[in-house]
């Protein structure tokens, strides 16, 4: 069995100093800022840049841009000059490689979706987000079919969509990602966290992959 390292924890979508704390004490080892205007989970890059502050060394912000304007991405960019950016809509790679940053870019996984192709064309990408396919492009609390991952991605996955303290570890254990993204499942109202949720994920997280190092370091399996 590969060498698993521990599973990143990316928690997106906050809008409160007290859950950026909060986050960060749960174990995140990301927190996404929502620059999407139409969600109920936008922050302006002035605000995302106030909560951003209160981060600790090694915790990184991340921004979601979904098909951006030029205005909102160059806002974005430079309120957040340590952020890992993340592509959620309709962006080209071309679109992604312009800001000159490192980047996630989002797929949106159902049937018939070939994310093999989908990270040829992003071979630049930092990491490739995993999630459902909905509506109003993500943040939607669904659970796509996991059966649809290939094993061989060669981009360092992010499996997100619909995860919560109760399907995690399962995901984990069957997906094997670099780390995971939760928004929905960590929430008491859209965009408002909830501590114990948040613990309690982190929690599952380490779970599996306490599980994960007790299968590799047994004997004979
Ligand atoms: O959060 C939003 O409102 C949102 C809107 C548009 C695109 C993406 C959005 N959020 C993405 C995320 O928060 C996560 O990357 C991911 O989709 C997980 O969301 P959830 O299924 O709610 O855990």
């Amino acid at each position: 069995m590969k060498h698993h390292a521990s599973t990143r924890i990316k928690i997106c979508g906050l809008t409160r100093e007290a859950d950026v704390d909060l986050a960060v004490e749960a174990g995140a080892d990301a927190i996404g800022f929502v620059f999407y205007e139409r969600s109920p989970r936008y922050v302006s890059p002035a605000r995302a840049a106030e909560l951003a502050r209160r981060l600790p060394p090694f915790v990184t912000p991340v921004g979601l841009f979904v098909n951006a304007s030029p205005a909102l991405l160059a806002q974005g960019l430079a309120a957040l000059p340590n952020m890992l950016v993340q592509f959620h809509g309709d962006e080209t790679p071309a679109d992604c490689r312009a800001p000159g940053r490192p980047f996630l870019r989002a797929a949106r996984m159902e049937p018939g979706f070939d994310l093999l192709d989908f990270a040829h064309q992003f071979s630049e990408a930092s990491g490739l987000l995993v999630d459902a396919h909905v509506e109003g492009y993500g943040g939607g609390g669904k659970v796509f079919d996991w059966s649809l991952l290939p094993t061989n991605v060669p981009r360092p996955v992010v499996l997100s969509g619909g995860l919560h303290a109760g399907n995690v570890i399962e995901g984990i254990l069957r997906v094997r990602p670099w780390a995971v993204d939760v928004s929905s499942g960590v929430e008491e109202a859209k965009g408002l966290k909830s501590a114990a949720l948040m613990r309690q994920f982190c929690d599952a997280v380490r779970q599996a992959d306490a599980q994960i190092a007790g299968a590799v370091s047994a004997p004979n399996l």
